[in-house]
């Protein structure tokens, strides 16, 4: 796909596949593009050349709102949580992708409203118990430390269920032992959750070891692709971080 903002080319024919169940590492020097990305990918932004295919689907067909009900849930670089809801809340805030019941059905208080509602309810216990956020779930967002602010965000991407989750910068802010902590939990929730995951991340460390594979973006441009080994090697990936030759 390429896309661009007015005279600058933030997407400039990038094309790569997320094989199912994998988790593919998106990197890039800051600007490359990874976001933007992302943001194609959740139909917030409209390429202006390519295709983007969610298995048969294509979801330059789709309007942002129909993007996690396909499946597809993102977490935020700069966190999108509401700051006075309570951790609970804020994780409840995914099952709309997922639920089905209406403002009337709902009103009506139809029979399979409520099953619906008690089946929310353990999904969202279960993220809570799986996410180690239960000594905080009637708190609100506001004033938690980072880090836990970042798994009650990964709890609402995955009450939905998704079949494919976006990652954008989930290591961001966190400390070494953080760091190390959500590497294992993010190949747990593939297992798991049988999920396929796309993954930006700055820090080369978590992506090299829990990516499947790597594709690397420079100035809008896929500069290399492969696995975690084969990136790192690749002498114009050293040049765009290092910015020398390799
Ligand atoms: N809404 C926008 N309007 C104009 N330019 C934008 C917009 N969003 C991003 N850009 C520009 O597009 C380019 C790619 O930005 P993007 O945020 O996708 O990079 P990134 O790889 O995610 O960077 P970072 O690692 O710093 O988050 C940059 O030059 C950025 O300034």
């Amino acid at each position: 796909m390429s896309l661009r903002f007015g005279g600058l080319v933030a997407l400039d024919g990038v094309s790569f596949d997320v094989p199912a169940g994998k988790i593919l590492g998106l990197i890039g020097p800051n600007g490359a593009g990874k976001t933007t990305m992302f943001n194609a990918i959740t139909r917030l932004y409209r390429p202006q050349a390519g295709e983007i295919w969610f298995g048969q689907t294509n979801l330059l067909g789709l309007a942002p709102h129909e993007i996690p009900r396909l499946g597809i849930a993102r977490t935020f670089q700069n966190l999108a949580l509401f700051p006075s809801m309570t951790v609970r809340d804020n994780i409840r805030v995914g099952l709309h992708a997922s639920t089905k019941a209406d403002v009337f059905s709902q009103a009506l208080r139809l029979p399979w409203v409520g099953r619906e509602e008690r089946r929310a309810e353990q999904v969202v216990d279960e993220a809570i118990d799986y996410l180690g956020l239960r000594a905080v779930e009637r708190h609100p967002a506001a004033g938690l430390p980072f880090g836990t602010l970042k798994r009650i965000e990964l709890a609402r991407a995955l009450v939905a269920r998704p079949k494919l989750l976006l990652l954008d910068e989930p290591a961001g802010g966190l400390n070494h032992e953080e760091v190390s902590a959500l590497g294992a939990l993010i190949r747990d929730i593939r297992e798991r959750f049988d999920v396929t995951i796309l993954l930006v991340e700055h820090h080369m460390g978590l992506v090299m070891s829990i990516s499947d594979r790597v594709v690397v973006l420079d100035f809008g441009k896929k500069i290399a692709e492969g696995t975690p080994d084969e990136v790192r090697r690749n002498p114009e990936v050293i040049r765009a971080y290092l910015g020398v030759e390799a």
